[in-house]
């Protein structure tokens, strides 16, 4: 069971919101749009998916809306914060502190133990964090008495729940899960996924997850479908069948 380990001071309002978003890269003699003309209010505690066929705008998404990658036109905002016009460094100090990420690969540092690699965002903003805080936090994510372990000692699982306590570990706006069990298997991915929507739930963590995966999306409170770069639709409160059906009717 997940216990309130963060100390979050807004846990209403808007965490991640997208103002007319669109990024365009050179094809040739024109220009494609990646993402085009996309708005968007995430709310502060909630669970949002983002779902497309490939191609549709995805991972631009994640790009843009993390503060990895610059929309051409339109502007981001984190936790108050306008993203637009801020230098590559000081974009990087932003996300440090303020963006959490969980990737299909889990990303972890091969020779750092599960201790310092759930430490490292913390550590590279030359923040501490206390030991009894780790305990919980590992504990929160089911791996009490592992944080000694390398990553090649632990099962896909067990390295994803690294990695979602290292995204959880500064407390950020907001966390964006990329894919994040698309390396496990089914029942692995359900656990993981239940983990990530109890860190919503009890925890109050804002998280956008982005995915093919209906049955990952059926996991969130609210699902925006992209397609070609916009907003096609929406749905409130989805289930594996409501967001089956609606795959099946965008596919027509
Ligand atoms: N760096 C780039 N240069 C040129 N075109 C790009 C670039 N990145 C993305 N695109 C184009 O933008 C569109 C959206 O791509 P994006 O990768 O965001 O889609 P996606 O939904 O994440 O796809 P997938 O599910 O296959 O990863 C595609 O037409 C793609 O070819």
């Amino acid at each position: 069971m997940l216990t309130d380990l963060t100390s979050r001071q807004t846990l209403t309002g808007t965490a991640v919101q997208l103002d007319h978003v669109t990024r365009t890269y050179p094809d040739g003699d024109r220009t494609v749009a990646a993402l085009d003309d996309v708005s968007l209010d995430v709310t502060a505690g909630s669970f949002t998916a983002v779902m497309g066929p490939s191609g549709s705008g995805k991972s631009t998404f994640l790009s843009c809306a993390a503060g990895l990658d610059s929309p051409t036109s339109g502007r981001v905002v984190i936790g108050g914060t306008d993203l637009s016009g801020m230098s590559p460094d000081a974009l990087t100090r932003f996300r440090r502190q303020h963006v959490g990420f969980v990737f299909q690969g889990y990303n972890l540092v091969p020779h750092l133990t599960v201790a310092e690699n759930v430490r490292l965002p913390m550590t590279l903003a030359g923040a501490e964090v206390d030991q009894d805080r780790l305990e919980a936090l590992l504990a929160s994510v089911g791996l009490e008495g592992r944080d000694g372990r390398l990553p090649g000692e632990l099962s896909g699982g067990q390295a994803q729940r690294v990695a979602i306590a290292r995204a959880l570990v500064a407390s950020p706006d907001v966390v964006f899960a990329d894919e994040p069990t698309g390396a496990l298997d089914a029942a692995t991915a359900d656990r993981i996924l239940q983990l990530l929507r109890h860190s919503v739930h009890e925890l109050g963590q804002t998280l956008v997850l982005v995915t093919h995966d209906p049955r990952a999306a059926s996991y969130a409170d609210r699902l925006v479908f992209l397609a070609d770069g916009r907003i096609r639709d929406e749905l409130e409160a989805p289930t594996l069948e409501s967001v089956t059906a609606r795959v099946l009717e965008l596919g027509r």
